[in-house]
């Protein structure tokens, strides 16, 4: 007997994509290939923000964190419908509140579910139909279930998941440590000391996400543990690029303008530093990436401060 489930399972939904950079028009494919209807709105597209909200019943931001603030106020203005799931694609931290783009999200629309999708999910892998699976994380759970069904296909695999703000910190602060990554590897450091780098950086990210009210077992999901592979492994990651280009000699001002996309690292790297100094958390790696973007610094200085920090248990 042929027990292979078919796509899509539920009935056809009309998605709002908000923002149709890179992962807005990534995702947009996904669903619309599951034959699920898609209107995207940017703020440079001829759609009006009010058409596509008020005809959705799934409304999925994918825009950059820079931009999720002055997004949400305006749809705030335009108001959902009582049935509206709001999807958050973004992986960021809001530099005014220190706030994860779904926590504005659910602040703005306190009666609505707020889904977070994120996991181990490179855009150019996705477009060329390689398989790949995320996580779809809510406390409301019919709401991630209905997601999940939307998204899911034999090329995407979606789990669902009770702890969103543990997902969402997963795939925001493993950017800082692609940054570092990307270092790593310009500089032609080795696999040992990859290796060292991306165990420290998961505790690293552990600490700052249990501190902030996350479950640690989420860290070890695809959200956490498997966007830190991906990310700080691949030279498709724009995060990475940033790392890889600091260590060749570039600025920050060169390496930007011809990135592909957005690299939330570099803000979510000072919003965190700004967070961590507040609460007087230890996060040594981000700490030196912080220099680092802020040109005081040198890659090898940064270096050569983490490996001369005071010897310590594990
Ligand atoms: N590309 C990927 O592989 C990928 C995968 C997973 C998650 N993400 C996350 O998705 C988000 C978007 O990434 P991307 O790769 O699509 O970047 P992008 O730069 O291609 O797209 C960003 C989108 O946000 C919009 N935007 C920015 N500021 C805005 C503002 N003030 N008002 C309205 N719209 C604004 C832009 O117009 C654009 O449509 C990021 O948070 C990223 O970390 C990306
Ligand atoms: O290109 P990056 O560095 O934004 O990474 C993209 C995704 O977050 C990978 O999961």
């Amino acid at each position: 007997m042929d027990n292979k489930p078919t796509f899509p399972a539920t009935k056809p939904q009309t998605l709002g994509i908000l923002g149709a950079g890179v992962w807005g028009r990534t995702l947009g494919q996904l669903v619309s290939q599951n034959g699920h209807r898609v209107e995207y709105w940017s703020r440079s597209g001829d759609r009006s923000l009010e058409e596509v909200v008020t005809g959705a019943n799934i409304l999925l931001s994918a825009v950059s964190m820079k931009g999720v603030a002055s997004v949400l106020s305006q749809v705030k203005a335009i108001g959902l419908g009582t049935d509206t799931i709001i999807v958050t694609a973004t992986k960021g931290l809001d530099p005014q509140t220190t706030c994860t783009a779904a926590q504005l999200w659910q602040r703005a629309f306190r009666d609505r579910p707020v889904v977070v999708l994120a996991g181990p999910n490179l855009s150019k892998e996705i477009q060329q139909g390689l398989p790949a699976a995320t996580v779809v994380a809510s406390n409301d759970e019919s709401a991630a279930s209905l997601v999940q069904e939307v998204f899911s296909s034999s090329n995407f695999r979606v789990y669902t998941n009770p702890d969103p703000l543990g997902v969402e910190l997963g795939g925001t602060l493993k950017n800082v440590m692609a940054i570092a990554s990307g270092v790593c590897d310009g500089l032609q450091l080795g696999t040992n000391a990859k290796a060292a780098l991306l165990t420290r950086g998961l505790t690293e990210i552990i600490r700052i996400g249990t501190h902030w009210g996350a479950q640690m077992e989420t860290f070890y999901g695809l959200s956490g543990l498997g966007d830190l592979l991906a990310t700080c492994n691949s030279p498709l990651s724009r995060n990475y690029q940033v790392g890889y280009q600091l260590a060749q000699g570039k600025t920050l001002a060169e390496i930007l303008p011809d990135l592909e996309g957005t690299a939330e690292g570099v803000n979510t790297t000072q919003v965190l530093i700004q967070r961590a100094k507040t609460l007087e958390i230890s996060v040594p790696i981000s700490y030196q990436v912080h220099q680092l973007l802020e040109g005081q610094i040198t890659p090898k200085d940064a270096v050569e401060a983490l490996m001369l920090r005071d010897i310590k248990p594990e």
